[in-house]
């Protein structure tokens, strides 16, 4: 394993990576293709230490937004700010998809025992049932809408933005009240004043702040409301000590440096596809399918930074699960399936809900997943004839597990807000040497670009009243179907 890890360092050190991670930091534009800086680091600079972009230091902003952002969460929590009838704002409703949902959702979940009295909702999907669901337990003279969107222009989020004024507008019947309950977090200042919001209601963030790297910036007010202002500090600053441990340790005591050079062993030398992390705390459900989008939105490329076509394994596929449940679901195929699955498991040593003895068995267990993965039985490991010997002595090979399936363990001493903060941008940056190993821009996702150009159209098509030729088969085939289907 030493030995590998120096060959692994030294690759690290051929591509660069040093001089990478201080371009990152220094505000350089390493989004190529965007011509943009990747900054979400100086959201979590606790040192007011200048970060320019063109010559401008970017700090008074950042700092000027903050200071909103703690003033309107006084306000919010305290019950100064009031609903249109006079009464305290008790329910937030966050509007947002991707990066400007998934961030702020896993966050307020993983922090739930911090929260206050104020009841977190988010709306996301374009399915009418997310949105109807949620209204249909919500009072418009309560309830504070975030519509949190970095371009303001995501066809989800509009949507649902607009159905819920419609909503709100049906109870308070003047279009003056929408001041009180609509709140806008956006780069897009032109688009939210078209669409109604007062400009006072307007939380700003930055082309360089990348929609899944956003959580740390006003796109996280959902979390500053949930768990207080000086939580969400905490949370920042928990970000800026992983920041500073990332800028500052050498590689081989670097923790993301050394997690994302493991990725690259097993994804590109063993090319085993797939990389999970499994969460033991039933308030972290949400981190998996959060790192599902930065991990796979930001290295799922095939054109290399210099526009090349490429010819080696890219991002992984990332999945995962939480709790023990996973173990009844799936870790099957993780002990004895062909397929190689390295995996995170990560757990706190100290629970926030001690009940009885639950929490030494879930740890029991993920002890337990670790070993056995690692290890299998313990026997004839390294026998060749480890299926004969097996049934000689009348163990069945079918209950055989050969172990030697790699996967890494992170305890984290307790989950609050400085500890989740480090964890995120642990794997924030573990992402980002990938990227730079694999000679890839993390930092854009221009795949995502054509489902949303194709979904305008076929949208135009559906509303015709006429029976559709102009695409392919299969499209013209369901399209019409839909429309017969509709029309009876
Ligand atoms: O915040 P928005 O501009 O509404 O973008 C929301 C999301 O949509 C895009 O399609 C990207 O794939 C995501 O990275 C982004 O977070």
């Amino acid at each position: 394993m030493t030995e590998t890890l120096e060959k692994l360092i030294k690759l690290a050190e051929e591509c660069d990576l040093h001089n990478s991670i201080c371009a990152m930091f220094k505000g350089k534009k390493i989004n190529n293709t965007e011509h943009r800086a990747v900054l979400h680091t100086a959201l979590r600079n606790r040192t007011n230490i200048a970060i320019d972009i063109n010559g401008i230091n970017i700090m008074p902003k950042i700092q000027s937004v903050l200071n909103k952002m703690k003033f309107f969460c006084e306000n919010l929590i305290s019950g100064t700010w009031k609903g249109f009838t006079g009464e305290n704002i008790t329910n937030i409703v966050n509007i947002g998809i991707g990066g400007s949902d998934l961030g702020p959702y896993m966050v307020t979940e993983a922090l739930k025992f911090y929260k206050n009295h104020l009841h977190i909702h988010f709306i996301s999907n374009i399915d009418g049932t997310h949105i109807t669901e949620i209204l249909k337990e919500l009072n418009p003279k309560n309830t504070l809408f975030l519509i949190a969107s970095k371009t303001f222009t995501t066809q989800e989020t509009l949507t649902n933005a607009y159905s819920a004024r419609d909503w709100f507008l049906k109870s308070a019947k003047n279009e003056k009240y929408l001041s009180q309950h609509f709140i806008a977090l956006s780069s897009n200042i032109e688009a939210v004043k078209k669409f109604g919001i007062d400009s006072n209601n307007i939380f700003e963030l930055w082309d360089w702040v990348g929609g899944r790297y956003s959580l740390w910036s006003c796109i996280g007010l959902s979390i500053a409301l949930s768990i207080g202002f000086n939580n969400f500090e905490q949370l920042l600053n928990g970000a800026y000590a992983m920041d500073q441990h990332f800028l500052n340790q050498p590689f081989k005591k670097n923790i993301p440096v050394i997690l994302g050079l493991i990725s690259i062993w097993y994804n590109n030398f063993f090319e085993f596809e797939t990389e999970s992390i499994l969460v033991y705390d039933q308030y972290m459900h949400l981190f998996s399918a959060y790192f599902q989008q930065v991990n796979m939105e930001s290295n799922g490329k095939s054109i290399d930074r210099n526009g090349k076509l490429i010819n080696y394994q890219t991002g992984p596929i990332v999945w995962g699960g939480y709790g023990t449940n996973s173990q009844h679901a799936f870790y099957q195929l993780m002990h004895q399936g062909t397929k190689l699955v390295p995996c995170d498991f990560i757990a706190p040593t100290i629970t926030h809900n001690p009940v009885s003895d639950h929490h030494q068995k879930l740890l029991a267990n993920f002890f337990a997943q670790t070993q056995a993965l690692a290890f299998g039985e313990l026997l004839e490991n390294n026998d060749k004839n480890i299926f004969k010997n097996y049934l000689k002595r009348k163990i069945f090979p079918f209950k055989i597990l050969k172990g030697n399936r790699p996967s890494n363990s992170i305890l984290v001493r307790e989950i609050n807000p400085y500890s989740l903060g480090a964890l995120i941008a642990m794997y924030e940056h573990k992402i980002f040497i990938q990227g730079v190993i694999l000679n890839i821009n993390s930092f854009d996702q221009w795949g995502v670009e054509l489902g949303k150009r194709l979904s305008k159209e076929l949208f135009a098509s559906l509303k015709k009243d006429i029976m559709i030729k102009s695409y392919d088969s299969s499209t013209n085939g369901l399209i019409n179907c839909y429309k017969t289907w509709q029309n009876k």
